[in-house]
């Protein structure tokens, strides 16, 4: 037998309502709808499928207050993060949302009907209280800052009718809903089960820390990862849960099992913990790891943490009692190469060496593609690793060259693509300003407004290709700065970026035009001529500035050549 949900029921409301799967499919088809961001439709999800029982739907203010002020539902039952609808005035107003209203909830996705919900109320929260009660008021704290910059105005609160469950398409075999993952554990004999939350990669130290507490609780582990949305930055799930399926094998068999948790994070350290204490009851668990800085998201701009290392176990202790789930605090674990073996690091006698390997020099090996030991890693956790971040000689990059039209950045550009070609190992692609104009912008003209769209448009491609690992040299004339910095933001997202000012002075290349179209552009038949009555912003902070009047392509080519390299771009192994 697994561990009774929060407050008794499992509010498996997709199972609930299944009988009557037709005649709501059909209501919600005649409802006002409601179309779910992302954070509210995993919110959805675990409502529909009980692991946020005993919600039935989402808060009213009634809850919302007990829940932002003193970590209880209206009820009196402990529950520590408001689970709320929110929506803007503008929406109010047109599905008519008031108390007894219904309206459908859509995922944008797809636009399936997931749910009906039938409005209790409709309020203001007090975003500041909120915000300090319960994430402790840093307005650097992401879940601060998504209250502020993302999060509606108002609140909906009511309860769901389940229409549909939400579809997904990646790893749905290891999905499992609060009542899947009890039945499993049934057939699996398990009645002690020690849950771990994750949204990091696991290594070494964290099968020991798990196979620890499976030990010393005598309990089986649910390694249970968040697949939802977690902190900006981390690394993707999809990587994520490859290395969680690679490491499996490494746990004696018949001791862990993997199952993916479609939250929404917070990042809410302490008032998060509870919570999360809380969703692994649901889903049968009977023992959950609290480590250190749990669900915290380290620290402020100005270096201050956001939380104290040991607050959300302080947290999880304080309500023991009625939290109905064991906590298990656990230490940071360390590797002691002398004797080849990981310990809680409050458990080493001093004088032991001790070895290990931050999150910053491990992202620093991966894209270095330096030696990542064994003590550290297992080899194909590793690998998956690897392979979603492959290092700098294999990483795509973009060149953008700026400069006046015949300032000979044609040239170069294509004197660079012959240079990177013969070197190999990666896919070039070259867009020359005129070839531009031709294939993707070809309806857009001179001004500044078609200019800028010219420019976006080459980045938006230019980002992709960079993404896939590829070499992207474009030349397009470029002449203003902001689209120039836009295009530089977008790219960055994915590699490297630089800029090279061809900065041939104007005379030289008007002088030296052999196509005729500076003489044209002055005889007045060309408006808008770059140099001649078009403005050109010298970039401010360019990566490279070269000259053709004073130097020859080759040694241009030659100079950002160097560049790339300094850069670890063209290393070979
Ligand atoms: N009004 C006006 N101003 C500037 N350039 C003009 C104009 N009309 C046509 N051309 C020719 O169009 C070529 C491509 O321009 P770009 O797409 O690079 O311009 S921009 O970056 O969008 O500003 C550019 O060629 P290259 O300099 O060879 O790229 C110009 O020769």
């Amino acid at each position: 037998m697994s561990n009774p949900p929060h407050g008794g029921v499992l509010k498996d409301l997709i199972a609930r309502d299944l009988p009557r799967h037709a005649e709501l499919e059909a209501e919600a088809e005649t409802l006002p709808a409601l179309l779910l961001s992302e954070r509210q439709l995993c919110d959805l999800e675990l409502i529909l499928n009980g692991g946020f029982s005993p919600l039935e739907g989402f808060m009213n203010q009634e809850d919302y207050n007990g829940v932002v002020k003193e970590n209880r539902l209206a009820s009196g039952l402990l529950f520590s993060m408001p689970i709320t609808l929110d929506v803007s005035e503008e929406t109010i107003s047109e599905l008519g949302l008031k108390a007894g209203a219904r309206i459908t909830l859509r995922d944008f996705r797809d636009d399936r009907n997931l749910a009906i919900l039938t409005v209790d109320d409709v309020y203001k929260p007090d975003k500041a209280l909120e915000a300090k009660e319960v994430f402790g008021g840093d307005e650097e704290h992401p879940a601060v800052k998504f209250l502020y910059e993302t999060t509606k105005e108002y609140y909906v609160g009511g309860k769901l009718e389940a229409v549909n469950k939400l579809q997904h398409y990646d790893f749905v075999d290891l999905r499992y809903s609060p009542a899947e993952i009890r039945t499993h554990f049934d057939k699996l004999g398990w009645s002690r089960v020690v849950a771990f939350q994750t949204r990091n990669p696991m290594h070494r130290a964290h099968r020991e820390l798990t196979v620890r507490a499976a030990r010393s609780h005598h309990a089986n582990v649910l390694i249970h990862p968040v697949v939802g949305l977690t902190k900006p930055g981390d690394i993707d799930h999809f990587t994520r849960v490859r290395v969680y399926k690679a490491l499996l094998p490494r746990y004696p068999n018949g001791m862990a099992v993997l199952g993916l948790l479609p939250l929404a994070m917070r990042m809410g350290g302490p008032r998060e913990a509870i919570w999360h204490a809380i969703i692994r009851k649901n889903h049968g668990a009977t023992h959950f790891i609290v480590g250190r800085d749990h669900a915290g998201p380290g620290k402020n701009s100005k270096g201050v943490d956001f939380y104290g290392p040991y607050d959300a176990q302080y947290a999880v202790e304080k309500y023991r009692d009625e939290l109905g789930i064991e906590v298990v605090p656990f230490q940071m674990m360390t590797y002691l190469p002398d004797s080849d073996e990981y310990a809680p690091v409050d458990q080493i006698p001093k004088g032991v060496r001790t070895l290990n390997i931050s999150g910053t020099e491990l992202r620093a090996r991966l894209r270095s593609g330096r030696e990542i030991p064994e003590w550290f890693s297992y080899p194909e956790v590793v690998k998956v690793l690897r392979e979603s971040h492959p290092p700098r000689s294999q990483q795509g990059f973009t060149v953008l060259f700026t400069g006046y039209p015949n300032s000979g950045k044609d040239q170069i550009a294509r004197a660079l693509q012959v240079t990177l070609n013969q070197q190999g190992g990666r896919s070039v692609s070259l867009f020359l300003g005129e070839n531009i104009r031709h294939e993707l912008s070809s309806e857009l003209g001179y001004n500044r407004e078609d200019r800028d769209k010219n420019i976006a448009r080459i980045a938006f491609v230019a980002s992709e290709l960079t993404r896939s690992g590829a070499a992207v040299i474009a030349a397009p004339i470029a002449p203003f700065e902001k689209a120039r910095q836009n295009a530089r933001e977008l790219v960055e997202k994915y590699g490297d970026f630089y800029l090279v000012h061809v900065a041939t002075p104007l005379e030289y290349c008007e002088k030296t035009d052999k196509r005729g179209i500076y003489a044209k552009a002055r005889a007045g038949e060309i408006e808008n001529f770059t140099g001649v009555n078009d403005p050109y912003e010298t970039p401010a902070k360019p990566d490279l500035v070269v000259d053709c009047e004073k130097q020859s392509v080759r040694s241009i080519v030659h100079q950002i050549i160097l560049l790339l390299e300094s850069q670890g771009l063209l290393d070979r192994f």
